[in-house]
């Protein structure tokens, strides 16, 4: 089964997203875009927005609202585009005009048409885990992330604290450090495997 995506984890307070539908799904998006990233820039077109979508822009430092209809010309200085009207024709001309400009977009009812999905994240600190079902079953990330966000301890990030502050202490070249921080963290694969 082919599953060829490869996912990165995006800096959006650093970078553009254009949004487009401020309704129901446009609302998710946005929803699980500042969970993850509460600084992210957005930029929201929409004919309308609902009051959710306009709850949540309200706090959000850095979310621009345009009461209009998508123009082509919102696509200017953007890195990222998500099509989220409940017009088909409308998300499609969306897409056709981000790939004209070489940018990554994600239509949110057409899996075929997305450069990248938008997944289920659980975080613990500095401890970020991305889940993608590959287009397949959101309902199954959703789940997935539930699991993993009840299962993945909250100290994990005090290990990976520790783990950092032990890092910027060594000395040595790289082959070194690499030897060094793959010992001391051996021990967290080998108590694993004795419990199995
Ligand atoms: C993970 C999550 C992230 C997020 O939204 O940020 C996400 N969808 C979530 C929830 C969710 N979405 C839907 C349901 C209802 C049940 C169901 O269909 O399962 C539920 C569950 C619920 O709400 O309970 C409906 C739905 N979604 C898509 C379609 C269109 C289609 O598939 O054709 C339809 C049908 C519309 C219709 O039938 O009209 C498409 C996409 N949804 C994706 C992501 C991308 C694939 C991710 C992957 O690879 O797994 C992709 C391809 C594009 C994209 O949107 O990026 C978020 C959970 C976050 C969390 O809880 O942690
Ligand atoms: N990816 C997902 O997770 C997911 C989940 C459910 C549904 N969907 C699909 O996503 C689509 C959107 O559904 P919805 O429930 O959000 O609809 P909705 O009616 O709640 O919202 C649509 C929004 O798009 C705006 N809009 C319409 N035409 C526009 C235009 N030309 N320019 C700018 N804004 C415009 C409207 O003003 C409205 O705010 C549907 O096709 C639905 O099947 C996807």
């Amino acid at each position: 089964m082919a599953n060829p995506l490869y996912p990165i984890f995006l800096k959006v307070h650093q970078l553009n997203v254009l949004l487009v539908g401020g309704g129901f799904v446009g609302t998710e998006k946005l929803a699980f875009l500042l969970k993850s990233s509460p600084e992210a820039q957005v930029t929201a077109v929409s004919k309308a927005f609902n009051a959710e979508f306009l709850e949540l822009a309200a706090q959000a430092p850095n979310v621009t609202l345009i009461d209009d209809a998508y123009d082509p010309k919102y696509l200017g200085a953007k890195h990222l585009v998500i099509a989220a009207t409940n017009d088909k024709s409308v998300n499609r001309q969306i897409h056709d005009d981000a790939k004209e400009r070489y940018l990554l977009v994600n239509v949110a009812d057409t899996p075929a048409l997305c450069d990248f999905y938008l997944g289920g994240i659980v975080t613990k600190g500095n401890v970020k885990i991305a889940i993608s079902t590959n287009g397949k079953s959101p309902t199954t990330a959703k789940r997935l992330r539930q699991l993993l966000e009840e299962v993945i301890p909250e100290d994990i990030n005090d290990l990976v604290e520790n783990i950092h502050r032990y890092r910027e202490t060594l000395k040595g070249d790289f082959e070194y450090k690499v030897e060094e921080l793959n010992r001391l963290t051996e021990v967290l694969v080998r108590e694993r495997e004795k419990s199995l």
